[in-house]
């Protein structure tokens, strides 16, 4: 009986935090016809956005389009939706490691399909579309690193603002080059980018679109780490091993975690507390709770 209850109470918290992730930033109301701006973006096509899930619970993201230095075209931003959802139903996932292949991470959107959807309900749409994707992929309960290889530029350094962590390799730059390019960020990157260095920091980068190099970025609090490594697979070897240090442990454990970060994050403080009062129920009494109570571990 007492399980069941405690089956049951799970059951509808976790559908209750499913759905506030899920829940879109944009709908009917504000123009957004989902199914529409997909049919659109997929008329440009070219690249892909693969997902590997590993056993142990750290999942790899590749943006897969190294001729373009890994430029997003339209299916891509579809693609990417679709992995985001893969892994939103992911239930044993713990880690989410987004890098580029050839050794670069992103140069943002395709020039190409820039130019052709450059009219203002064009980009309105392709604008909402990778704000609520790229939301949605900040609020998965998995712990999230940006694997920062050469270049990240444009859209390609907003998205690394979407991710927990950014790790940044010898030589590897984020640069918001919005501004050269006549633009602001649009996928959410100027409000993200603000709560990670601050508004005059973020004013630098943006109005001077400047090159943010390793130093500087552990500098500002945009990166967490500079890697040794240059060589591609060392260099995510290297992200894999830093980042299982905080996935390490029970899936339901390091998933609650992340989201009472998330909820710190974003909702106003009483909501947060009730949150974090919603997700404390998962976890206490709950296995790796009474293991941890039978095992008493000494935290030295
Ligand atoms: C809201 C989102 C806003 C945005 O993201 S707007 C897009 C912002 N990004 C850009 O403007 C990047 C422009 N590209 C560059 O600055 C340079 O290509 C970059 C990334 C520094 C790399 O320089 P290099 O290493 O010298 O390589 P490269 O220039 O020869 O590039 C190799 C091939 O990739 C292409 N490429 C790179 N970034 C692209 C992009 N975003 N869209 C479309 N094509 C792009 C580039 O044109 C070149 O192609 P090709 O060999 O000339 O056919």
């Amino acid at each position: 009986m007492a399980l069941a209850l405690w089956k049951n109470f799970l059951q509808i918290t976790m559908k209750r935090i499913l759905q506030q992730r899920r829940l879109s930033l944009y709908n009917g109301a504000h123009g957004y016809e989902e199914e529409l701006i997909k049919k659109k973006l997929q008329q440009f096509s070219g690249g892909s956005v693969n997902l590997v899930k590993e056993d142990n619970g750290i999942a790899i993201l590749t943006l897969n389009n190294p001729k373009l230095m890994n430029a997003f075209t339209g299916t891509m931003m579809v693609e990417l939706q679709e992995r985001v959802t893969e892994l939103e139903n992911w239930k044993d996932g713990k880690g989410l490691i987004i890098h580029g292949a050839g050794n670069t991470f992103c140069s943002g959107s395709d020039l190409n399909v820039v130019k052709e959807i450059s009219n203002s309900q064009d980009g309105m749409n392709m604008c909402m579309f990778m704000q609520n994707t790229l939301t949605r992929l900040m609020r998965l309960p998995l712990i999230s690193v940006a694997l920062v290889q050469g270049k990240a530029f444009g859209g390609g350094a907003e998205l690394t603002t979407a991710c927990d962590f950014r790790l940044m390799t010898p030589g590897s730059e984020i640069r918001f080059v919005h501004k050269r390019m006549g633009l602001v960020p649009g996928w959410g990157g100027g409000a993200r980018l603000v709560r990670l260095v601050g508004s005059g920091a973020a004013l630098q980068l943006l109005a001077g679109a400047e090159r943010v190099g390793p130093e500087r970025a552990l500098a500002l609090g945009l990166a967490e780490l500079a890697l040794p490594s240059a060589d591609e697979a060392a260099a995510l070897a290297e992200a894999r091993a830093w980042l299982s240090q905080y996935t390490d442990g029970p899936a339901a454990v390091v998933r609650a975690a992340k989201k009472v970060v998330t909820a710190a994050r974003e909702l106003p403080l009483e909501d947060a507390l009730r949150t974090e009062k919603d997700i404390f129920g998962t976890v206490w009494g709950g296995p790796a709770n009474l293991e941890a109570l039978v095992r008493r571990p000494k935290h030295k």
